[in-house]
Order: structure tokens, then C-alpha cells, then sequence
């Protein structure tokens, strides 16, 4: 699965570098980063010539003119990382695990963004080679796991979050040191995109739990696997290169479908696969998630709650829009759509959410 990175953390800079750290008013209201995200690369170019590929992802360093409009999916994943940093990424958190996959560049793009001086002395984790990247690309002091076995909060993305913040994570391979990460952290926060918020695993990822196992045990993990019900379950083929996905740990992936039944009760199903020789970890995370953020299309955000209090952050509530101070006084069509269907609107402020 590929996982692309903004544009800002990979070409140089669109917008000439200054010190403001701040956000500035921008594209229909939407903040742009002028301070450390801008500095992050040297030369800005005279002329901006930026591959239609790159442009996809980040749009906040782009003139009017200039900026396509960034899909909706990629804007979602952009909402909930953004949300999330903003609310639980705060100035006395010193070690900070970064997660992998689409939704984590925005994250860190996030983190730089609080500028200079609230990263001077933090120190960040990663859970693979592309965290890594990030990290260093951001400018960013890159630590390890054994070095900070106790992270105050990491954040990342996952494959599928359930009603009760269980997820499938390891689309992307990285599940083992996520999953470290996770548990080292003093929070661990979820961000996706709305279609990442399910109600059963399996529902929407349908390829399977992903299970990293010692290359050498692959055939018999998978004979394991087959006999106590899933039978399509299968080694992960490399897309361009002949042969199995190989992890950054050095070893294979299994995808293992389970029907509905088993994804139910995930726990469960963990604690079965684990008990298998050769499995070195299950991309199943029970009970581990403090919060989960779905950034969705209309520009809310869904906020689930391990203690299973949920939050419906309206677009003016998200970083993307001016703050609410100056809205108050306006109906909320989204107060009325919302009441009644368990959703808080609004309801806590940044500093309960640690
Ligand atoms: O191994 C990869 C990780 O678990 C990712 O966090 C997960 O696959 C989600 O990735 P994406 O945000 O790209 O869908």
C-alpha cells in the first residue's frame, strides 16, 4: 500500500520561508503555513513547478491559483490528523511515536507546524521506515523504542476501527512496531478518514487480519491458520518484486480473512493467533486506543472514546475553519441534525483530552 507524504514534507518549499510559526488565513479560510513547515527545505523555487503528483496530498503552501482541491478522502485524513495533534499533542509531551501509513504524514506535518521552539526538545518515535522518513524530512529529533521504552503519546492511522476502538492495522506491514509503540504510549490516538469508522472488523477491510510471521514458519503458520477458519488466508505478495512482502523487521506477512463471527469478538481472535509458533505479532489492537478522530466529508469530525463517549466536532470546531468564538451566535444546522444520536457536539475543550 503506498503511503504518500504532503508535498510539503518531500519538495521544497511553495512559500518563502519566514519565522511566523503561525497559522495565516488562507485558501477559503483555510490555514497556511508560512513558519517551520515552510522552512523545512531550502531555495524556494522562483517559479512554482510541482508534479500533478505531488499535488494531490497538501495544498496548504499554494496560491489560489496554483492549488488544485485536495480530495475529499486526502482532506479527511488531513482533518482527523490535524484535529487530533491539536487536541493531544501538547507542549509538555516530549516523546511522541509516530505512526505509518496515508493519514500520518499530516500528522507530522501538524507537529511541525507547533513550530521550532515546542520541537526543540522532543524527541520522536517511529514505527517503520516511512515514520522514519518523516521524522527526519520534518527536521525533527528521531529517537527509538529500546532508547524511550515510555512515550507520552503516539499517533497513527489504522485499516478499521470497530464500535469498542478495536482495529486492524498492518496494511501497510507495520503492525509490530505500531503496536509496540501503542503500548508504550502513555495515549494512544487513532486518526482516519470516515471510511475507516465501522462497526465489526471486516466490514470495509476486507483483506483480511494481517499477521507478521518468521519467514521460516510462514507454511506452517498458514496451515494453522486454514484449519481453524480461514482458508483463503495467504502470504502477502511484493507488488514490484518477485516474492513475499518482506517487513522492516525482516519478515513475512500473512492476510488471514476470518468471517464475521470471529472479527466480532477480536480479542478473542487475538489471543488464538498469538498462540502460534512463528507469529511474531497479530495486526489486531484491542483495548488499546484512548480516542479514535474519522475526519469526515462534510469537514466534522467523529471523535469514539474508549469509555464509549462520542463527539461530533463540527467544521467549525476543526482547524480548518475560523475559531467558533466568532460563530456563536449562529443556528448549527449540525446541533439539530445531531441531537439525539449520542454525538456531543463540541462538547470538551483541547485541554480534557490528554
Ligand atoms: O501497517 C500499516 C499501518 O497499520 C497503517 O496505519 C494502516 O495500514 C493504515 O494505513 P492507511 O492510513 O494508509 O490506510
Amino acid at each position: 500500500m503506498p503511503f504518500p507524504v504532503p508535498v510539503s514534507l518531500l519538495s521544497p518549499s511553495l512559500s518563502s520561508p519566514t519565522t511566523d510559526t503561525q497559522p495565516t488565513p488562507g485558501l477559503a479560510g483555510r490555514p497556511v503555513f508560512t513558519g517551520e513547515t515552510a522552512n523545512l527545505l531550502p531555495n524556494p523555487p522562483t517559479k512554482l513547478k510541482v508534479p500533478e503528483s505531488k499535488l494531490k496530498h497538501d495544498t496548504t503552501k499554494l496560491t489560489t491559483d496554483e492549488a488544485p482541491k485536495l480530495s475529499t478522502i486526502e482532506a479527511s485524513k488531513r482533518l482527523a490528523a490535524w484535529t487530533a495533534v491539536d487536541r493531544h499533542v501538547r507542549s509538555e509531551h516530549k516523546v511522541i511515536g509516530i505512526g505509518s501509513g496515508s493519514t500520518v504524514p499530516y500528522v507530522v506535518e501538524r507537529i511541525v507546524a507547533q513550530g521550532r521552539e515546542a520541537n526543540r526538545d522532543r524527541v520522536f518515535i517511529p514505527t517503520g521506515f516511512q515514520s522514519k522518513e518523516l521524522i527526519v524530512k520534518g527536521n525533527l529529533l528521531l529517537g527509538d523504542v529500546d532508547q524511550y521504552p515510555r512515550i507520552d503519546v503516539t499517533v497513527d492511522g489504522a485499516d478499521e476501527v470497530d464500535g469498542d476502538l478495536n482495529c486492524i492495522k498492518g496494511g501497510g506491514a507495520c503492525h509490530l512496531r505500531e503496536k509496540v509503540l501503542a503500548e508504550a504510549a502513555d495515549t494512544f490516538i487513532v486518526v482516519a478518514d470516515y471510511r475507516k469508522n465501522s462497526g465489526v472488523l471486516g466490514s470495509t477491510y476486507k483483506a483480511g487480519v494481517p499477521i507478521e510471521v518468521a519467514p521460516f514458519a510462514y507454511a506452517k503458520v498458514l496451515q494453522n491458520l486454514h484449519a481453524i477458519g480461514s482458508p483463503d488466508a495467504s502470504l502477502r505478495m511484493a507488488q514490484k518484486k518477485a516474492g513475499p512482502v518482506v517487513s522492516d523487521n525482516g519478515n513475512f506477512i500473512i492476510d488471514a480473512p476470518f468471517p464475521e463471527e470471529d472479527m466480532a469478538d477480536p480479542y478473542t481472535l487475538l489471543t488464538k493467533l498469538k498462540m502460534f509458533t512463528g507469529v511474531v505479532e497479530v495486526g489486531l489492537f484491542c483495548h488499546m486506543a484512548k480516542a479514535a478522530y474519522f475526519g469526515n466529508q462534510d469537514g466534522s469530525v467523529s471523535v469514539r472514546w474508549l469509555d464509549g463517549r462520542k463527539e461530533l466536532l463540527d467544521s467549525r470546531a476543526t482547524p480548518m475553519l475560523p475559531a467558533r468564538n466568532s460563530l456563536d451566535e449562529e443556528k448549527d444546522p449540525l446541533d439539530e441534525a445531531t441531537k439525539g444520536n449520542g454525538f456531543g457536539v463540541n462538547g470538551l475543550e483541547p485541554e480534557n483530552h490528554a
